[in-house]
C-alpha cells in the first residue's frame, strides 16, 4: 500500500470500521486501484455500472472501500453513497487532459456536499507511469482536509 492511502488511513486511528468512497472519472483507475489495495493485485477491469465494495484492513482498523461508477449517466447517483463516508479518495487520470475541467467540476460538486464536509479527502493522480513529465507539485491547498497527492507512488 502507498505512502499516500497510508497517510489516508493513519488519520483514522482509533475508530474499527469505516466507509471510504472511491470517485472519479470514467476509466481514472478507481476499480484497479480497489483490488491493489484489498488482495495487491491488478486485474483486467471493464467500466463498472453500479459499484465494487471491498474490505480493506489496515493496522486494526477495517475499511469499507466503495468504488462507484464513473460514467457521465452515472454521476448523479454518487451522492447516495456520501451518507456515513468518513473518507474520499477522489482518483484523477493524470492522461486525461481534455476532461480535466470535467473532473474539477465533479470533485467541487462533492466537496460542497453536507454529508462530506467532515471528511478526509485524498486526491490520487493516477497513471503517473504513463506521464512523460512527471508531475512537479507546486499546487496550493486550499480546502482545509484535502491531501493532494502528485508524488509517483505506486500502490
Ligand atoms: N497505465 C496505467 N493504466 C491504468 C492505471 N490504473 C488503471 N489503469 C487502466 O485504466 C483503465 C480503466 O481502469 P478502471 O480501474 O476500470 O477505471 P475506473 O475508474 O474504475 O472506471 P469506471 O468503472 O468506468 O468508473 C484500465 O484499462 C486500467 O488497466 C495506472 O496506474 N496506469
Ligand atoms: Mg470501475
Amino acid at each position: 500500500m502507498g505512502q499516500a492511502f497510508r497517510k489516508l488511513f493513519d488519520s483514522f486511528f482509533g475508530n474499527n470500521e469505516m466507509r471510504i468512497v472511491m470517485l472519479g472519472l470514467d476509466a481514472a483507475g478507481k476499480t484497479t486501484i480497489l483490488y491493489k489495495l484489498h488482495n495487491g493485485k491488478v486485474f483486467y477491469t471493464v467500466s463498472t455500472i453500479g459499484f465494487n465494495v471491498e474490505k480493506v484492513q489496515y493496522k486494526n482498523v477495517m475499511f469499507t472501500v466503495w468504488d462507484i461508477a464513473g460514467q457521465g449517466k452515472l454521476r448523479p447517483f454518487w451522492r447516495h453513497f456520501f451518507n456515513n463516508t468518513v473518507g474520499l479518495i477522489y482518483v484523477v487520470d493524470s492522461l486525461d487532459r481534455e476532461r480535466i475541467g470535467i473532473a474539477k467540476e465533479e470533485f467541487q460538486a462533492i466537496i460542497k456536499d453536507p454529508f462530506m464536509l467532515n471528511s478526509v479527502i485524498l486526491v490520487f493522480a493516477n497513471k503517473q507511469d504513463m506521464v512523460y513529465y512527471p508531475f512537479l507539485c507546486t499546487c496550493i491547498i486550499k480546502w482545509p482536509n484535502v491531501y493532494l497527492d502528485l508524488d509517483t507512488y505506486t500502490i
